[in-house]
């Protein structure tokens, strides 16, 4: 069994004052039945690891470049995120991909920098409404995990995000099949490459406008082991929901 993880991406939002919403969500689970975590951006990443520090609530980075050091300008490495507390680190989002054109292939090596440097990674695969559209879903998404991840992964650290482009901040769900489908379909794609008992400890979380509204259904879907979430983890209160709905799962 996949272990169950709550994850929250504040992506480029918050603030220093925001760290008050961390700490209270830490607050209102001293002893959570699930992980949670935080990524916050790149700014808050150090104060958050160190407001959350004896906490059940763990820190994660955003992105990483796939060197440990050198000469990259505005980058992170995954040692850097290591340095300052984190735990995680989000690898290929789809506005990642978007914003910064980043391929699968760039992905499975920062896959591998976050590995190596003992992060967690948390891969993220979806397609656009035209693939979802034109009948593309799955061959999409089989073929992001095939190119994104590496052959060498650790499986106590590794999870996968199932984000549906068009879900993203946009109110809509897929239907509970077929998240099903997609999620059903990564596990088995996953076993094909890993094995039964590797690919069975990958959490595969789903994403894209999980509100406490909608995480019940979500969480009581086939091979759904948890959620990332952007809109709803930015306030203590509206994540909590989500993270009980997960415990309650
Ligand atoms: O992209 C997401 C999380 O990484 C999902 O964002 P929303 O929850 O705001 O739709």
């Amino acid at each position: 069994m996949a272990r169950k993880l709550a994850a929250g991406n504040w992506k480029m939002n918050g603030l220093k004052a925001s760290l008050s919403e961390a700490t209270a969500l830490a607050e209102m689970f001293p002893a959570p039945k699930v992980d949670i975590l935080l990524c916050p951006p790149a700014t808050l990443v150090a104060a958050m690891a160190a407001a959350l520090d004896g906490t059940k609530v763990d820190v994660g980075g955003q992105d990483c470049h796939p060197r440990s050091s050198g000469a990259h300008t505005g980058d992170i490495s995954a040692e850097m995120l290591v340095d300052a507390g984190c735990d995680y680190v989000i690898l290929g989002h789809s506005e990642r991909r978007a914003d910064h054109g980043e391929s699968n292939a760039l992905i499975a090596q920062k896959t591998i920098a976050a590995t190596m440097a003992g992060l967690a990674p948390v891969v993220c695969v979806g397609e656009t409404l035209d693939e979802r559209e034109s009948g593309k879903t799955l061959e999409v998404i089989r073929h992001q995990l095939s190119a994104s991840l590496p052959d060498a992964v650790d499986f106590d650290k590794l999870v996968i995000a199932y984000e549906p482009v068009w879900a993203i901040g946009t109110g809509k769900i897929p239907t509970l099949a077929q998240i099903a489908e997609v999620h059903d379909d990564m596990r088995e794609t996953l076993s094909a490459r890993y094995g039964d008992d590797e690919a069975g400890k990958i959490p595969l979380l789903y994403g894209g406008s999980v509100k406490p509204g909608n995480a019940p259904e979500i969480f009581a879907t086939s091979n759904v082991d948890g959620a990332l979430v952007g809109g709803a983890s930015l306030k203590a209160a509206d994540f909590a929901g989500i993270v009980k709905a997960l415990e309650e799962a």
